[in-house]
């Protein structure tokens, strides 16, 4: 029998609904919590995660994952089945298995640098019978550089991983053209737009679109900063492991 008893998520249906226009099914909404207390379980461990109280994890989790997808979620940017997305700098998994549990379809490798994380990340997505993940160690600035991750890519997701100059350098090699990145950012000021604005441009991309919103629990201010490629990045992009950080483009 087990002995742990874990708290359970909240709901909250009609926030999925009135601010995604979605809603998660009865077998999404088991995952999600069997997701959560197998996080609780490997937190004991290794630091996933400081956010374990049901409604922050719900909220800067789940909730925050899924509304850098929302486009798709509502039919207003098309996903295919076979989509390769992948999640740069993952961590404890967020924001890709969320986006993973939702878009059975589409393939989500999720990229860290630290093996210890994608070990337990591995086991968890084992347990949760998972078919469509690809847990991946390794540096993004290594992976856009290999031919077969490069330009391969529909979707990069990437939340607290680098600056957002730095996170285009790791996202736009990766992606096929018309392929989106999705920057998950707190503030967003003018100087980053203009500091990404002249990155994106060297590396193939332009900047789509930055969309402002608030959480529903917490009303703490979030953006979401699309980048879409537009052309080839050049060969010489992302530059070798570390330099994309110490001389941002
Ligand atoms: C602060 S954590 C964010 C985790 C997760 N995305 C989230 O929002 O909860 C940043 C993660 O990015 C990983 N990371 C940083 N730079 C990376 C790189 N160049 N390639 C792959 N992973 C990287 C780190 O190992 C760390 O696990």
């Amino acid at each position: 029998m087990n002995q742990t008893s874990f708290p359970k998520l909240p709901e909250l249906t009609a926030i999925w609904q009135d601010t995604l226009n979605w809603q998660p099914t009865p077998e999404q909404q088991d995952l999600f919590q069997q997701l959560f207390e197998l996080i609780l379980e490997f937190n004991q461990q290794l630091n996933l995660t400081r956010l374990t109280e049901p409604e922050e994890f719900w909220e800067k989790h789940l909730w925050d994952s899924l509304r850098g997808i929302a486009p798709i979620l509502s039919g207003k940017i098309a996903s295919h089945p076979g989509d390769k997305v992948i999640d740069i700098g993952t961590g404890g998994g967020f924001p890709g298995i969320p986006v993973a549990l939702v878009l059975p379809d589409c393939s989500v490798t999720l990229l860290d640098s630290t093996r210890k994380k994608i070990t337990a990340l591995t086991t968890i997505l084992e347990q949760l019978n998972f078919k469509n993940t690809i847990p991946w160690v390794g540096r993004a600035e290594a992976l856009g550089q290999h031919h077969k991750h490069r330009e391969s890519y529909q979707l990069a997701l990437l939340r607290a991983v680098a600056p957002p100059s730095v996170s285009a350098e790791y996202a736009l090699p990766l992606l096929k053209i018309g392929g989106l990145g999705i920057l998950y950012r707190g503030h967003w000021t003018t100087e980053e737009e203009k500091q990404l604005t002249s990155a994106v441009k060297q590396l193939g991309g332009i900047i789509e679109s930055v969309d402002e919103f608030t959480t529903p629990l917490t009303n703490s201010v979030r953006h979401c900063v699309s980048i879409k490629k537009v052309k080839p990045t050049p060969k010489q992009y992302p530059r070798n492991v570390g330099v994309p950080g110490q001389k941002p483009l």
